[in-house]
């Protein structure tokens, strides 16, 4: 495992502060409800998959430590817990995804466990395996999106990917999604390089996902987020590969910031633009992007960093978060655990698969 964003042992959760990357590596013990929250709203650690995973695992670290009655005590603190912490992150839908999976479990379980403590084992082995399947599913994605990308290469060519914000092990419970395929193009010694923009305001790029990058030896250039123009009118980059936060039934995809424009500069440049996301990600209750709240997040994240003013005191500033990138301009596909989608295709294929 390259980097771990999250630690579960014994029933305690240490989150590694990505506010702290890449200067230093500090882990933060998670003991409340509130502090998983806290965590989650303030971006220590972020991610849609990773923000799913942190919230479950919150609930598990309080069942553990607490003593209940009955299954249906259990049952209630599990679900109000759940229902707190979704409201951490607007956009992401992997949060409620999780919540309702974990809330239909407890319905499923109290059939047929009546003991407390037996339902309590059996709640929180059920969170607990979600880091590994997290893993899997990355790791299936990446396959996939590799080898849709290889197909597409001429002759002896190598892949030259740019992709954006982080999508690593750092935004995941391992391996990542975007970052995942890259991961599998090296593994399977397909990748020439890989492009990451820097990621204003936040800079997962040039604090996390060139953190991984380098960390793992994988040949990688950062870039500033106002230079994909320039670098697809010089360089032949085989395809863009991007994470999502929350993709609806018509494909259309909610994703970082800067999104949306690097896939209208990559239809300009006829460079395939591929969103990498797992099933968990894409929210069928939507219709299209325009239901999608968009997060938005406080002017100081514009204004400084690290605390270090650099932007002129007293200027109205608009941060948000995600931006919406329209399903026609994802020309590469969607790549998910289950194999590599059109957008058109996606909610029936979808809904085969997941028999829903
Ligand atoms: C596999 S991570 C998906 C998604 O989450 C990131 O957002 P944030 O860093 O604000 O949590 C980014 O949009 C990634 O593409």
């Amino acid at each position: 495992m390259s980097l771990e964003a999250i630690i579960f042992k014994n029933g305690k959760l240490r989150l590694l502060d990505q506010l702290q990357l890449p200067f230093t590596t500090t882990y933060i013990d998670i003991e409340t409800i509130q502090d998983g929250w806290d965590a989650i709203h303030q971006m220590k650690v972020r991610g849609a998959p990773a923000i799913a995973i942190a919230g479950v695992l919150t609930v598990a670290v309080e069942l553990n430590k607490q003593n209940f009655q009955s299954v249906d005590q259990i049952k209630k603190f599990t679900f109000q817990s759940l229902d707190y912490l979704v409201t951490s992150r607007p956009t992401a839908v992997n949060i409620g995804d999780a919540a309702e999976k974990i809330k239909q479990f407890c319905l499923s379980l109290e059939k047929e466990v009546t003991d407390p403590n037996n339902y309590k084992l059996k709640l929180t082995e059920k969170m607990n395996s979600m880091l590994d399947e997290d893993v899997a599913t990355n790791k299936s994605i990446g396959k996939h999106g590799a080898l849709d990308i290889i197909e597409k290469l001429s002759g002896q060519e190598k892949a030259k990917i740019l992709t954006h914000c982080n999508t690593g092990s750092l935004a995941t419970a391992g391996y990542g999604t975007a970052l995942g395929v890259v991961r599998s193009l090296q593994e399977m010694g397909n990748l020439e390089h890989c492009y990451c923009t820097e990621t204003r305001p936040y800079n997962q790029g040039s604090r996390l996902t060139a953190y991984e990058l380098v960390y793992e030896k994988i040949p990688s250039t950062l870039i500033c987020d106002n230079m994909v123009g320039l670098l697809l009118s010089r360089q032949k980059i085989s395809a863009i590969v991007v994470g999502a936060d929350r993709v609806v039934a018509n494909g259309d995809t909610a994703n970082k910031i800067g999104t949306y424009q690097l896939a209208i500069l990559a239809k300009y440049h006829n460079v395939p633009f591929y969103v990498a996301v797992p099933t968990t990600t894409i929210d069928l209750n939507k219709r299209t992007g325009s239901e999608i709240v968009i997060e938005e997040r406080p002017s100081k994240e514009m204004t400084h960093v690290k605390d270090i003013r650099i932007a002129a005191d007293g200027i109205n500033c608009w941060n948000p978060c995600f931006d919406v990138t329209p399903a026609d301009l994802i020309t590469g596909g969607l790549i998910t655990e289950h194999g590599v989608f059109k957008p058109n295709e996606l909610e029936s294929k979808i809904r085969e698969i997941l028999r829903v």
